[in-house]
Order: structure tokens, then sequence, then C-alpha cells
């Protein structure tokens, strides 16, 4: 059964549109149109998008922008922005946006003006980060707090990662900060193995305090906590706050809820970190960085529900995300920063892309008949250019890159920013165009070497260009990510703020955990190759 999607006459220009250009090389699309390049980029909020190395033309565009507005985007913008319940599976309103408004802002949920609520934790979440950040915030034995341990999974860990590695830069140094999120015991060994204490404070940061990863690692760090100060209970309330909406269960573990600071079930988690669960971020860059951070969100946010859709920076890599997982069928694409600082960019989006869009099942319960999210991934330039950069170059699939650089670097060293410039100019000049075999030949290369030294190019990219690191430009970034997700979810009719596909595996997990006892009486009723894994760890314990 065909799909209202693939029904659309929109839809069924851009196949045939698709049919007519899918074989065009960028090279002959800069011939005919040599002045792409500077009309196929769009600038806004602080961030410069040039698309025109995409495989594409006006028309293209134009006819993804046609698909767009069929589908209504402007109305669901709208619509996730003044709090209606999105969020179908969940009957949740979707309200990462009113995080970052401003003071004045409203923006009603269930008859209630959310912002004032908004602005009461992040006021808290400012006292108390320049407590801490002052010294004033004291820990059992009267030291202050020198290191911040965040313990989390998924959105309650890698935004908070993510957005202290990104802005390092602007971090107090004298603040140790560590992460522990896997429930492998590891992690947390390493992560506080040479850490005092009386000096660490514990943030357990978790949406639902349900989490078992989570919980383990708190209820480990206690028992560490303890030990490490004599057993006495009255430490816990100046070594542990809890970032939660779930004040009942972060009650029951222990902490005071007085330290907890709060959120709200319309923020998702993997859209959590400008919300209470970015309290590790304040502290590592202060309140007044933070809220500039906020800014830029908001800005790209303001940028978003305004901007015409042809101007719209992320509905345009929204659109172009669709036209290449669903005409020219790529499966994934690479994310590849220039920009030390965002070496867990593609880490962070992996959980926002893939949690958001990998759905089969439609908003209205059916299975779909096309492609939905691709697959994200990628490493910071340089590095990633002599390790995976060889496939994407001369290998057999199409991988779309979003290469992200910066006008200056914060640590502008020699030549080092020219460098890492020119480098990736020239792979995206090298994807786009490559290198024809009479090229090589004529460069005197021995015929039957000439085949491995040709590039064919026709590799897309687009290139986001911005000033400088800053939080407010990490907050633009984020947020525009998060909203071309968000359009790619619109056209592809699927709910992008539900995760159901991870509960299985979750539940298969608690049944599994007594069962693993090498004393455990019950029988095994799990698949042949299940119950001999299980008798083989029981046996390696
Ligand atoms: O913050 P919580 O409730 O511990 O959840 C952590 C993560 O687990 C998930 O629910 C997936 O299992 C993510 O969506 C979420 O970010």
């Amino acid at each position: 059964m065909a799909s209202a999607l693939t029904s659309l006459p929109q839809w069924k220009s851009l196949a045939k549109h698709f049919d007519a250009i899918r074989d065009v090389h960028l090279r002959k699309m800069f011939a005919d149109d040599p002045s792409r390049g500077e009309t196929l980029t769009v600038e806004a909020a602080g961030l410069y998008l040039d698309y025109s190395k995409n495989r594409v033309t006006a028309e293209t565009m134009g006819l993804l922008v046609g698909l767009a507005e069929a589908a209504d985007v402007q109305g669901r913008i709208e619509a996730m922005f003044t709090g209606e319940k999105i969020n179908l599976t969940e009957g949740r309103a979707v309200l990462h946006t009113a995080l970052r408004a401003p003071k004045g802002a409203t923006v009603m949920v269930d008859g209630e003006n959310v912002i004032p609520d908004v602005h009461a934790v992040l006021d808290k979440m400012a006292k108390f980060c320049d407590r801490v950040r002052g010294g004033d915030w004291k820990g059992h034995t009267g030291k202050r707090i020198r290191n911040i341990v965040n313990v989390g999974i998924g959105g309650s860990d890698l935004g908070p990662v993510m957005a202290y590695e990104a802005l390092k830069h602007f971090s107090d140094r004298n603040l140790t900060m560590r992460f522990v999120s896997n429930v492998d015991a590891t992690d947390f060994a390493e992560a506080t193995v040479d850490l005092d204490p009386a000096e660490t404070l514990f943030i357990v940061a978790s949406k639902t305090f349900t989490t078992i990863e989570t919980m383990t690692n708190a209820t480990t760090a206690r028992t560490w906590l303890l030990a490490g100060l004599g057993g006495d209970e009255a430490a816990i309330p100046k070594h542990f706050v809890a970032l939660s909406t779930n004040a009942e269960l972060v009650s029951a573990f222990g902490i005071d809820t007085a330290n907890m600071f709060e959120f709200w079930d319309w923020v998702g988690g993997r859209y959590s970190m400008e919300s209470a669960i970015g309290l590790s971020t304040m502290l590592a860059i202060g309140p007044k960085h933070y809220r500039e951070m906020l800014d830029g969100f908001h800005e790209m946010d303001q940028h978003f529900r305004t901007a015409p859709l042809t101007e719209n920076l992320p509905v345009l890599m929204g659109m172009l995300a669709v036209w290449y997982s669903n005409f020219f069928g790529c499966e994934t694409t690479a994310v590849l920063p220039y920009e030390q600082y965002l070496k867990r960019f593609p880490a962070y989006l992996q959980q926002l892309t893939m949690e958001s869009n990998g759905k089969y099942v439609t908003t209205d319960g059916d299975r779909v008949t096309y492609d939905t999210g691709m697959i994200y991934w990628g490493e910071p330039g340089t590095n990633g250019q002599h390790s995976f950069y060889q496939l994407i170059h001369q290998g057999t699939r199409l991988i779309p890159c979003d290469f992200i650089a910066f006008g200056k670097s914060l640590n502008p060293i020699g030549d080092h920013q020219d460098i890492l410039m020119a480098n990736v100019l020239a792979q995206s000049e090298a994807l786009a165009f490559g290198k024809t075999a009479d090229e090589v030949a004529a460069e005197g290369t021995e015929a039957w070497l000439v085949p491995h030294r040709a590039f064919e190019g026709n590799r897309p990219s687009s290139t986001i260009f911005a000033d400088v690191m800053s939080p407010a430009i990490l907050g633009k970034l984020v947020a525009l990510y998060e909203h071309s997700v968000y359009v790619q979810s619109i056209i592809w009719n699927i709910d992008a703020f539900d995760q159901w596909g991870v509960e299985l595996g979750k539940v298969l997990a608690k049944n599994i955990i007594p069962e693993l006892d090498p004393k455990s009486k019950s029988d095994l009723k799990h698949d042949s190759s299940t119950n001999q894994l299980i008798r083989r760890y029981r046996s390696m314990r």
C-alpha cells in the first residue's frame, strides 16, 4: 500500500527530478552554474551554511521546500513551540525550546505558563554554582569541592560530556569534571581513582531516576563516599545533588529534595542538555556563559520559527537529509567537526538523531514504506582523514558529509588554524570534484595505476562555518541539529520524541540478572543460544 507521503504530488515530482539528476556530476553542476558556490548558501544566527557541494540544483531545493510545505512543516514547527502534545505516543508536549526562552516569554502547557518555573530552576542552579565555584559550598569535612562527578547515561550524560568538552576553554580549571555513565564498574573506578571523597560532589542525573545504570553507579558512589568519609550518613546531602523530574524517587534514594534541580516531562532526555541536566556544564563554565549558551539556542529557535523555509537552516538541512535518505538511498551521514573542542559532538548527535528518527512506524501506527533516520557518525578532522575518509572518497557507498569549521581558533598557535582550514576546504573540494583518470595519467602515472589513483568525486557535503567556538555558537549548533531532526520526522510522519525501541532490552536484562547467579535453580527458558551463553557466563564468573 502506498503511503500518504509517497503519494504526494510533491514526492512524485521529486522522484521524477531525481531520475533526471541522479547521475549529474557536481563538476557539471558547477560548470553549468558557476555562481552556485555563492547562491546555494544561507547565513543565519551567526552560522553560514554552504550547501552548494550537494547533489542538488536550485530546482531540487525548490521541490524539497515544496514537499516541506505539503507536509505542513511550518504548522508543525508552530505546534512544537506552542506546546501541542506532538510526542503522541507519550502524550507529551515537546518544549526544549522553552528552556532557553528569555524571562519575559510565555509558553503555556496545560493552561500554565512554564517560563517562570524554567527561570526559577535556572536561578537556583546559578546560586548553587556560585557557591560551589566560590568555595562556599563545603563538603562534610569542611573542605571545598574540587571534583564534580556527573552520574547519568544517554541524554543525562552525552549532552553534559559534549558541552563540557566543547566549552572547556571557558571552564574553571580548578574544578575536575568527570562523567560516569556505563554500568561497567570500570567507568566508575577510573573516574574516581584519583579523587578525594572529601572534595567530591556527585551529580546524579536521571530524568526518570529509574535507569539501572545510573542507579547502580549512584549507589556505588554513595558507598565509595561513605567509605572515604568514615561512614557518616550526614555527609550525603553535602556531596550529592540530583537532576530529575522524579522528586519521590530522588528522596527515596536519600538525596534531600532541596538539593534537587527539577525539569519536566516535556523535556526529552536527548533534548535536555540545557535543562537542569546542564548543571555540570554550568558548574564548569559559570552561569554567565551558560546564559550565553541558552541565548545562542534561542537565536536559532527564533530563526527556525520565523525564517521562510527557503532560507531556514534547519529546514534546508533536514530536507537534504530526506533527499539523501529517500532518493539516493544513503544510509549514513558523517559529521566532521574541524574543531577539537567538538570532539564529542558526533557521539552526542548519534543519540539525538538516531534515538529520535530510528522509527519504522508512522504516527498513525502503520509500517513506513520508505527509509527513515540515517546513521550519524563522525570524528573530528583532521584525525578522520587518516582513518576512514578513504572509504568516503573511494568506497562504493555514498556518504553525505557535514563539515563544521571555524574562522578562528581559541588556541591560536603558529599556523595550525590555516593548516586545519586548508584541510577542511581540500576535503570537500576533493570529495566533490575528485580527479579524473585523464588528470592522473597526465601526471605520468603508469596506466595500470591510474584507476587506483583516480577519484570519481561527486561525493556530497555541506560546510558550516562559524566565527569562533563559544557558548552561544554551541547552543546554535545543537539547536540547528535538533530542529533538522524534527523536520525530517515531520516529513516521515514519525514521532521523533519517543524511544520505545530501547525498552525491550531493558526488560530482558532485568529478567536475566537473577539467572546469572551460578546457584540459581530457575529453569532457563530462553532460546538455546541465550541459555547456553548464560550457562557459560555462570561458569566463567
Ligand atoms: O535520564 P534517564 O531517565 O536516566 O534516562 C537516560 C536515557 O535513557 C533513555 O531513556 C533510553 O534508554 C534515553 O532516552 C535517556 O536519555
